[in-house]
């Protein structure tokens, strides 16, 4: 069962490119094993640690322009330890202490270059840029632990504004132009930044939850697969056993006879291949008439009508199932190879219990009188034939065959007078 595409991101295109990247980036800081959520998380700091160590540049750049080797340290010292710290966290996979010094220094820096060219006007509200430390602390460590990450940058901003007079009477001399331009730049800059950051965030987790859905969509298919659907969907709610009583219900055994001394003359392989073909069929014909298939117990297979849900042809139905299949391995039997095949089919119908027993490898089951004799029928039966009870045969109504076949002594049970289904006649 191959995973919808819809999971894949793009691969080709600019696009592609930039998802590959964006991948490699969330590699670095992750263990192998890392949950994709929390390896998400390494990967988007990653990626706006470096998206900002390059736009520094543009800082590093003109501050040197304009004679600030002491401004322009500051961005460059930035990119350096984004270099080193990038290098440091590739080796040690120690996300933790990744995220603690970027964080600090993307604190400290802004508000020590703001410092540097002369206060909130001269440096163009330089400290905008340690806003982005109270978000990234919120997305990577959570409302709560990222608290004092914003308590921090409110008492920066307030200690700057309060040394803002002292600073503003050493400013940097900047021309005016300057000044606006890197108004401008600070907060296109960030906003770009922050705007980046929530879309690669974004990005990823629409990822994660297309992948959670399909994830969960399998396990529902798989769940239905072996569970009839209102008895999953409660015990998904429910915990504990889930037992109910059914009045009436048909249960059917299918043994196919002479399977077992098969196993002695044919290859292993060779055989289970022929069980699947039968039990597939057989399951075709469970669910052309929307009867629950119970299990299959090594060459036996069960099937039952009239749960989870009552319905009320629950026999005729099952009945019709009965022959269809012996129809069925009848045409298998005339294939060179397979004529040694025959089922033996045994049915009953009344009332049982139905459910779900056990914590592991659990299934949907009956249990009762009814699918005793059921079982007993069919194992008294005769090759070939559908032997049923009493109460069956009283019950199928018009359009179905029955002969009386006598009186047996069926264990467990004592002498029981059985019949035989033989047919349906369709124009009934
Ligand atoms: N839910 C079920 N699935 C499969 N087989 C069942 C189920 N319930 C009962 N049977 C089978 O029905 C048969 C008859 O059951 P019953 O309780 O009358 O026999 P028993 O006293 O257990 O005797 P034994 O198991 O020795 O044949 C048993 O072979 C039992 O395995």
């Amino acid at each position: 069962m191959g995973a919808p595409d819809v999971l894949s991101p793009p691969r080709t295109g600019t696009r592609g490119a930039v998802v590959r990247i964006l991948e490699r980036l969330g590699e670095i800081g992750s263990r192998p094993g890392t949950p994709p959520e929390v390896a998400l998380r390494h990967g988007t700091l990653v990626f706006a640690s470096v998206l900002i160590a390059l736009l520094a540049s543009v800082w590093v750049g003109t501050y040197l322009a304009y004679g600030h080797p002491v401004s322009a340290a500051i961005p460059a010292a930035y990119q350096v330890e984004t270099a080193v710290g990038l290098v440091v966290l590739s080796r040690t996979r120690r996300f933790a202490l990744f995220r603690g010094t970027q964080l600090a220094v993307f604190l400290v820096l802004p508000a020590l270059l703001q410092a540097s060219l002369g206060g909130f006007v001269a440096s163009s509200g330089m400290v905008l840029w340690a806003s982005f430390v109270p978000f990234a602390a919120l997305a990577l460590l959570g409302a709560r632990r990222s608290a004092p990450w914003l308590v921090a940058f409110f008492a920066e901003v307030l200690a700057l504004a309060l040394l803002d007079p002292w600073l503003a009477q050493r400013p940097a001399g900047l021309p005016t132009g300057l000044v606006v331009t890197f108004f401008v730049l600070n907060v296109t800059g960030l906003t770009l930044c922050g705007w980046a950051v929530l879309g690669y965030f974004v990005e990823q987790s629409e990822r994660a939850r297309i992948a959670l859905e399909a994830e969960q969509e399998r396990s529902e298919r798989l769940l239905l697969n072996v569970l009839p659907a209102p008895i999953a969907a409660r015990l998904k709610r429910e915990t504990g056993v889930i037992a109910e009583h059914h009045d009436a219900v048909t249960v059917l055994f299918a043994d196919l006879v002479g399977f077992t001394a098969r196993t002695e003359v044919m290859p292993p392989g060779q055989l289970v291949a022929l069980l699947d073909r039968i039990f597939s069929a057989f399951d075709r014909r469970a669910d052309a008439e929307s009867l629950e298939k119970i299990k299959t117990i090594g060459d036996a297979y069960m099937v039952a009508g009239g749960v989870p849900e009552s319905r009320p042809d629950h026999l005729q139905a099952v009945a019709r199932v009965a022959l269809a299949m012996r129809a069925d391995i009848a045409a298998i039997a005339q294939e060179p190879g397979c004529e040694w095949l025959a089922v033996r089919i045994g049915m009953d119908t009344g009332p049982a219990v139905a459910g779900v027993i056990g914590r592991r490898k659990f299934i949907y089951d009956l249990w009762g009188d009814t699918v005793n004799t059921a079982s007993r029928m069919e194992s008294h039966g005769l090759p070939g034939q559908i032997q049923v009870t009493q109460r069956v045969a009283a019950a199928l109504g018009p359009g179905f065959r029955v002969r009386c076949r006598g009186t047996l002594l069926v264990k467990s049970k004592g002498p029981m007078t059985t019949f035989l289904l033989e047919g349906h006649d369709e124009s009934e």
